[in-house]
Order: C-alpha cells, then structure tokens, then sequence
C-alpha cells in the first residue's frame, strides 16, 4: 500500500451521544450533534458503538438495518448528514441485518456523503466476570472477517469496534499498512472501563506510533448496560489530547499528522524490529468493504 497521505492539522470532534430506547429521537440526536460538530469546526467526526439503540442482544435485532438494501433510516441520516456538514464522518456503528445474519457494523463516510468502508466488529464481546459483567454478543451477533483501512480526506483511518481494541494484532496490522488513526467506537462498561479504557487506547498509540480515538455513548441510567463514556483521543506519544467523563457532550482535538511521523521518527521502532526472531503475519486480504 503507498504511503499515507499527510492531511495536515485536522480537528476531530468525538459525539459522546445520549442513546434511549427510542430509535428514531436516537437518530435526531446524532443528526443535531454532527451539525453542531460541524459548525464548531471538526473536519473529522466520531460517533460511538450502537448509537441508535440500547446495547442488548435483545435490541440488537429489532433495531437493525440492512444497510445495503434499505431500508437503513440510521445510516441513510449519516450519509445525509456527512454531506450536509461536509466532513468525513466515522458513524460510529448500528446493528447491520445481512442475508440472514446481524453484525456490529460501522460505516465510514465522505463529505459527499459517500459510503467509503464498512467495518464489522471482528472480535466479539463475549465475556464472562460473576457477578459484575457477563455479555455475550456471539448470541445474536456474527463476527465480521476483515480489517478496515479507509483512506480519508482526514487520514488514513484503521477502523475497529469496543473489543476489536482489545486485540493488538489487528492494530498492528493496521499501522503495517500506513494507518494514522486508529479509530474505535466503544461502549465499556463500568466494570472493564475504569481500569482498561484508556489503558488499552494509550497502549495502542504507544505501540504503533498513531494517534487512537475511542467514542462511547454517554452513561443512561435508566439503560440495562451502563456505558463508561470517557471518549478519548490519544496522540502518538500516547499522550491523552482530550477527554470527558460519562455525560453527553461532544469534545475536541487537533489532530497535527506531522507528529505521527515525527514520532515514529523519533523512536524508530518499524525498523528495530527483530523480524528475524518474530513476524506479524497478515492473513487478511487488502482492504474489506464488506
Ligand atoms: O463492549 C465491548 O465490546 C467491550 C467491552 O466492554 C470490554 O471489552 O470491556
């Protein structure tokens, strides 16, 4: 794959959403919150995992959309909305009905409105603490098959999904293939997130040199899963640029992709690789658009 390339400065705006049981005042908020995003300057905007409904298997299937066949009322509005704003926007992710199946999936779209990738989640959250936390999302869910790297007018993006950011094989596949932003809309939970939300970002920044964002929708009370929130940007020294506690809000940062280089310049760690004594080794075909 050539090189990446270098957009300049760019100002990212992460929609930490208030997401109810309600799909279509879930679609209003989203919709306001990447205009606003919009007038306040960001060029590249962030939704966080399953914005348009409560994040249980017993949602997941009635509120999902076949994104290709329509009809896809939530990413119809994104792909609207990234026109009418003009910036890429990375929409978070939806539950996707496809020939028979369900995915986590989310889609990545141009100013124009373009669909330019879809990632589904690739490792999914089924996890087992007694008594604190036990989901399974292998129960309505199937696991999408391929990485996602998505050229952008805002860099060249890596795309993974809450869990995926668990797995650092797959984000070194991604900055392998030039990626600048690592890019994961989330949703822990407040058993895992205090401890591993942020960990795990500023691990993934540390050990690929890019910068990570992690979006999440805000804490609903009243919801079954309660959500960390605590979006997150992380610079490619794994220096936290911007982030919030649970709340809905939307936050900033200035995205300078000189630093990617800068850092991987500074600590050369690609080329001091031991390739003779280890290898990551890339099954996946180039770029999916599943
Ligand atoms: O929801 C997810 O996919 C991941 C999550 O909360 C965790 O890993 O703790």
């Amino acid at each position: 794959m050539a090189e990446a390339a270098d957009p300049g400065k760019v100002k990212v705006a992460l929609c930490q959403l208030h997401v109810t049981a309600d799909k279509e005042q879930n679609i209003a908020t989203a919709k306001a919150a990447i205009e606003d995003a919009a007038h306040n300057g960001a060029k590249l905007v962030v939704l966080p995992e399953m914005w348009n409904c409560p994040y249980s298997n017993d949602s997941f299937p009635s509120y999902a959309e076949d994104i290709e066949a329509g009809p896809s009322p939530s990413t119809d509005m994104l792909a609207a909305a990234a026109a009418a704003a003009g910036v890429t926007l990375v929409g978070g992710s939806v539950p996707e009905r496809s020939v028979g199946k369900l995915y986590n999936t989310c889609c990545v779209f141009d100013h124009t409105g373009k669909l330019l990738a879809k990632h589904r989640k690739t490792h999914l959250f089924d996890i087992d603490i007694p008594g604190k936390m036990t989901f399974k999302e292998s129960l309505t869910l199937t696991p999408g098959e391929g990485p996602t790297v998505v050229d952008t007018a805002a860099g060249r993006l890596g795309v993974g999904i809450c869990y995926d950011i668990r797995f650092p094989e797959l984000a070194m596949l991604y900055a392998k293939r030039g990626v600048q932003v690592l890019v994961y809309p989330g949703a822990f939970n407040t058993v895992t997130g205090p401890l591993h939300w942020e960990l795990l970002a500023r691990a993934r920044a540390v050990d690929n040199q890019c910068f990570v964002i992690t979006c999440s929708p805000a804490r609903n009370p009243d919801a079954s899963y309660q959500a960390w929130g605590h979006s997150t940007v992380v610079g490619p020294f794994a220096e936290v640029l911007a982030t919030t506690e649970h709340e809905p809000t939307t936050i900033y940062a200035d995205l300078d992709f000189a630093q990617v280089k800068e850092r991987r310049a500074n600590l050369p760690l690609t080329q001091q690789k031991r390739h003779d004594l280890y290898e990551l080794v890339d099954r996946s075909s180039s770029s999916s658009k599943q």
